[in-house]
């Protein structure tokens, strides 16, 4: 079991003391965390940190066209801003205020809580729009909440950005890869929208580059009118304070297995704290499964330590229903444990959550443009998430976050902020979106942070063999304008646009929604040999693509039955956001002119639509290799099936994968067998015929 420091003792901290800053206190705050009436909200919301700053943040906003606000988390950026300007005009005739966040449920938790301190619905005078799901009305709504992904979009029907007053950029300095894509596109509206303002929400380290980013805007010639004009350098404000205290607590060695840490690290707090919700932050949906799994069969033999556990996932692969028990309130009497990703990372207040436990990782994906490689790999966090993580207690009264890793390693090792995600990413989405907003010279665009040209140029390639660009590296039509259309990665949009022509289109949406969730079966662990077994029920002998077919048939001839799940091991929650994304598909397709077509099971199709949209992908049995070991065809790169693939230990000559995972090996995750010929068909530029030839035959 994990150590850690006891409270009361020296060792914790509290958050604001790792950086030997201020402490703040705000004991007067209300702790009470139900029922709130109208006035008691009014209340709450003067008591907040960032209220203190109101006149001074509509001030500058009044007279720079960039404001930049850092504030500790917690301070009431991400729900009061939008309220004040509101309050201030800034919605008046018309006008929208927009405010950005880079994660959907953020979207979703943040417009409820603001519509309910309005005192409006959500809908109406706030609304929210998020991929595959616009709550908002063209006529009513004031303050829109949305994923930066999602405005991203709105610029293609609308490239100005016309009826938004003021955007305020939320959580900044995560540097997602949309966030990155905004600002230098919201930078570039600047120049021709002088009324507009943003608001950018940062933390304090990143503050300064956000500025510079802005603030190297090329002056404009001064012209009639111009001292109307805001100030073109951006304006930075520092809000001080935070709400409750929350108290850090480090194990003193480093822990073997962070999984079995978590769980004995909840069973613990389960047993010596007073009530509290607890959120767990691990890595992905397989760690949390295996969680999940343990707490539970943890409650049921030893009713001890953990009665009275309620036990909730958390991950973007969860049907909305599930993600929504996160939100109701815990019953009297009970504990409420929410283990999730880092979806949970920020701005959310999840009301009853007093205490955190951190595994101290995340996934993250890491591309290598040389190898043309991406891997999605469980790596360390940074000192900004571990706060962000922390900050998730002490939301509404005092919260103790226990993090599992040493306090010398967060002193010392952990990274101060992460790499931009667009600095390590495959940039074919990247790309096509620019690409759709008329942005033409895409190595000239004025990044936040530059994307290494490799990574570019290896972009441009695939989309080039896509179909998507043409040879002045412009949209095709109508193939790129489709892709373009579709929000999905580019190779999942042209698999779907492929199944049209091909006649299976039916079968392919189905695959392009299991794809687009981390797994359909059940991780635990302990279950491999019953998991394998059930596997072997659905196996294809084309592939993993193949058996999602069957399984998804199995399903909907069971009647959709969560005891049939369970019965082969496959996540009943998954395969109801399945269900969900596959009826959000089935509308872009009919939109797009797309006939829903069932191949009736020829497999031939259904493998060579996977291989015009992945054939970037394909990869060759090495012909000595006993170990399975097989080489990627551009790049060389040595690469395995992964062991939870119904093609595992098969190793068929020639497949094609949809992502790697990088552990000790490079694995391939949902192989699909394929016919070599297929690839010079599919892409005869990328795998020019005279150099596919000789390995061919
Ligand atoms: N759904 C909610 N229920 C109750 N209180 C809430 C809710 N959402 C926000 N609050 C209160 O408002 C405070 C400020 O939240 P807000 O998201 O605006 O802060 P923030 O400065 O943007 O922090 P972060 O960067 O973590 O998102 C919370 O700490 C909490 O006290």
């Amino acid at each position: 079991m994990a150590q850690f420091w006891k409270p009361g003792t020296e060792k914790p901290r509290l958050l604001d003391d790792e950086e030997g800053g201020v402490l703040f206190l705000s004991s007067s705050f209300s702790s009470s965390s139900s029922g709130y009436g109208y006035a008691s909200i009014e209340k709450q919301r003067q008591r907040l940190p960032v209220y203190k700053y109101r006149t001074s943040i509509l001030y500058l906003v009044e007279s720079h066209a960039t404001t930049i606000v850092v504030g500790e988390t917690g301070s009431g950026k991400t729900t009061q801003i939008p309220q004040y300007l509101k309050e201030a005009g800034w919605a008046d005739g018309g006008r929208v205020i927009a405010c950005t966040q880079p994660r959907r449920l953020a979207v979703q938790a943040v417009a409820s809580r603001v519509a309910e301190e309005m005192g409006v619905k959500v809908g109406e005078e706030v609304g929210y729009t998020i991929r595959f799901e616009d709550i908002s009305n063209p006529d009513a709504t004031r303050i829109k909440f949305l994923t930066d992904g999602v405005l991203l979009r709105e610029m293609m029907e609308d490239p100005l950005l016309t009826k938004y007053s003021v955007i305020m950029v939320d959580e900044a300095h995560e540097r997602s890869i949309s966030t990155d894509i905004l600002l230098g596109l919201l930078k570039k509206i600047q120049k021709r929208r002088p009324e507009l303002r943003l608001v950018i929400s940062s933390a304090t380290i990143e503050a300064k580059a956000m500025s510079d980013f802005f603030q190297s805007s090329k002056r404009r010639r001064v012209s009639e009118g111009e001292e109307l004009r805001p100030r073109l350098e951006p304006a930075i404000l520092s809000v001080e304070g935070r709400g409750f205290n929350v108290q850090i607590h480090y194990v003193e060695d480093p822990v073997q297995d962070y999984v079995q840490a978590a769980v004995s690290t909840v069973l613990l707090i389960h047993d010596q704290e007073p009530a509290g919700d607890i959120l767990v932050f691990l890595t992905g949906q397989d760690d949390i499964d295996v969680a999940v799994k343990m707490l539970t069969e943890e409650a049921r033999s030893d009713g001890k330590h953990s009665s009275g556990l309620i036990i909730l996932p958390l991950y973007s692969g969860l049907s909305r229903a599930e993600q929504d028990l996160v939100f109701s309130p815990t019953p009297k009497g009970k504990r409420k444990v929410v283990i999730s990703t880092n979806i949970a990372e920020t701005s959310l207040t999840l009301e009853g959550i007093v205490y955190v436990v951190d595994s101290g990782f995340s996934k993250q994906r890491f591309y290598n443009p040389i190898s043309d490689i991406e891997n999605l790999v469980v790596a360390p966090i940074s000192k900004a998430s571990a706060r962000q993580r922390a900050g998730r207690a002490g939301r509404l009264r005092p919260g103790k976050c226990y993090r599992l890793y040493s306090e010398e390693y967060f002193v010392n090792e952990m990274s101060a902020q992460g790499i931009p995600e667009i600095q390590r990413s495959n940039l074919v989405s990247c790309v096509i979106q620019l690409k759709a907003l008329g942005i033409d010279n895409i190595l000239g665009f004025d990044w936040p942070a530059s994307p290494s040209p490799e990574s570019m140029i290896r972009a441009l390639e695939v989309l080039y063999s896509l179909g998507v660009l043409n040879d002045d590296a412009k949209l095709t039509s109508p193939v790129g304008f489709q892709v373009a259309e579709i929000p999905l990665e580019p190779m999942i949009s042209k698999m779907i646009l492929a199944s049209n022509e091909l006649g299976c289109s039916e079968e392919i949406i189905t695959i392009a929604a299991v794809l687009s969730i981390q797994s359909i079966w059940f991780s635990g662990r302990g279950v491999q040999r019953e998991l394998d077994e059930a596997k072997l029920r659905f196996a294809a002998a084309e592939g993993d693509h193949v058996t999602f077919l069957n399984i998804y048939k199995g399903f909907l001839q069971s009647g959709k039955s969560s005891q049939w799940c369970h019965r082969n091991f496959i996540n009943y929650h998954a395969m109801k956001k399945v269900m969900e994304i596959r009826e959000q598909l089935k509308r872009i397709a009919l939109r797009l002119g797309i006939v829903l077509k069932s191949c009736e099971r020829d497999t031939q199709l259904v493998r060579k639509a996977v291989t015009a949209g992945f054939f970037a992908n394909a990869c060759r049995l090495e012909a000595f290799s006993h170990s399975g070991m097989y080489k990627t065809i551009r790049g060389f790169q040595e690469v395995y099936i992964h062991p939870s693939s119904v093609l595992f230990r098969v190793n068929p000559k020639w497949v094609i994968y949809h992502s790697l995972v990088s552990t000790d090996r490079q694995y391939m995750r949902n192989v699909i067998s394929i016919d070599p010929s297929w690839l010079t068909e599919a892409a005869p530029h990328f795998y020019q015929q005279q150099r596919l030839n000789p390995i061919i035959h």
